[in-house]
């Protein structure tokens, strides 16, 4: 296997398999977890609104693929109480893991505290049933300080991951915001990991985020426990890759 392959092998490992989008059906979630198991191993999870958890569960019963949502999505309001709701009815329907958006407009606004009281609430809601992970918007928070300042706040209020972006702005994912964030995850000393979402197409795209991950974190952190894709369109690139074939020739879930 030569090394660009084996980077695709490890990034379907590492894949948060995505399907966000407003007409997204059950049939859609059918098909989006039947691609979770693909003939290279099984996707670490499917991400997938809510309202599909259920759908999911009951598609992946019995594997080993985790079922994420998102809360507080896309927009990242400041309403702890009505997005805590949210979060605790995804964990009642089953999810493993919460995806929350960061109210990235209020710390662009000076406010840094709703950040940190909202992500803790949003901790106490996942308990120990599902794992957290903070989107902090990182193409909207756009300098360096304020991502800085928007990981640092979520690794403190109890993250389990830092998550780039929601897929859904202008800029999403890129390997400088991506630095930044691992780079502050390594600095806390804490056990968190690192999701980079949205825009990420291809093998050559995900090799670069891969190879900043072993460089500041090191090899043996790579695993899904702390390091994953978040993308809806990258899948086909990856299986290509190996050279397997796949029927979804749109790519794009
Ligand atoms: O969390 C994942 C993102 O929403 C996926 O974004 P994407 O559609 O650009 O791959």
């Amino acid at each position: 296997m030569s090394d660009i392959q084996q980077v695709a092998k490890t990034a379907i490992s590492l894949m948060d398999l995505t399907s966000l989008n407003d007409n997204d059906t059950d049939d859609v979630i059918v098909r989006l977890c039947r691609a979770a198991r693909t003939p290279a191993g099984n996707v670490a999870a499917v991400c997938v609104y809510p309202a599909f958890i259920k759908t999911a569960r009951q598609e992946l019963m019995g594997s080993d693929i985790k079922i994420a949502t998102v809360t507080n999505f896309p927009h990242g309001s400041n309403n702890i109480e009505a997005s805590v709701q949210e979060t605790l009815q995804a964990v009642a329907d089953g999810a493993d893991e919460i995806d929350i958006v960061f109210p990235y407009q209020s710390l662009i606004a000076g406010d840094a505290g709703i950040g940190a009281e909202l992500v803790k609430a949003h901790r106490e809601a996942c308990a120990d049933h599902a794992a957290l992970k903070v989107i902090i918007e990182s193409g909207v928070l756009e300098k360096p300080e304020l991502i800085r300042r928007a990981s640092e706040i979520s690794i403190e209020a109890g993250a389990d991951f830092i998550k780039t972006s929601t897929g859904k702005v202008h800029v999403n994912a890129t390997p400088e915001a991506a630095r930044i964030m691992m780079e502050c995850i390594r600095a806390s000393g804490r056990d968190v990991g690192f999701k980079a979402a949205g825009g990420v197409r291809t093998v050559e795209e995900a090799k670069i985020y891969l190879d900043s991950a072993v460089e500041i974190m090191g090899e043996n952190w790579i695993s899904a426990r702390h390091f994953r894709f978040g993308a809806s369109s990258l899948l086909n690139n990856l299986l290509q890759t190996l050279g397997l074939q796949t029927n979804n020739q749109g790519g794009s879930y």
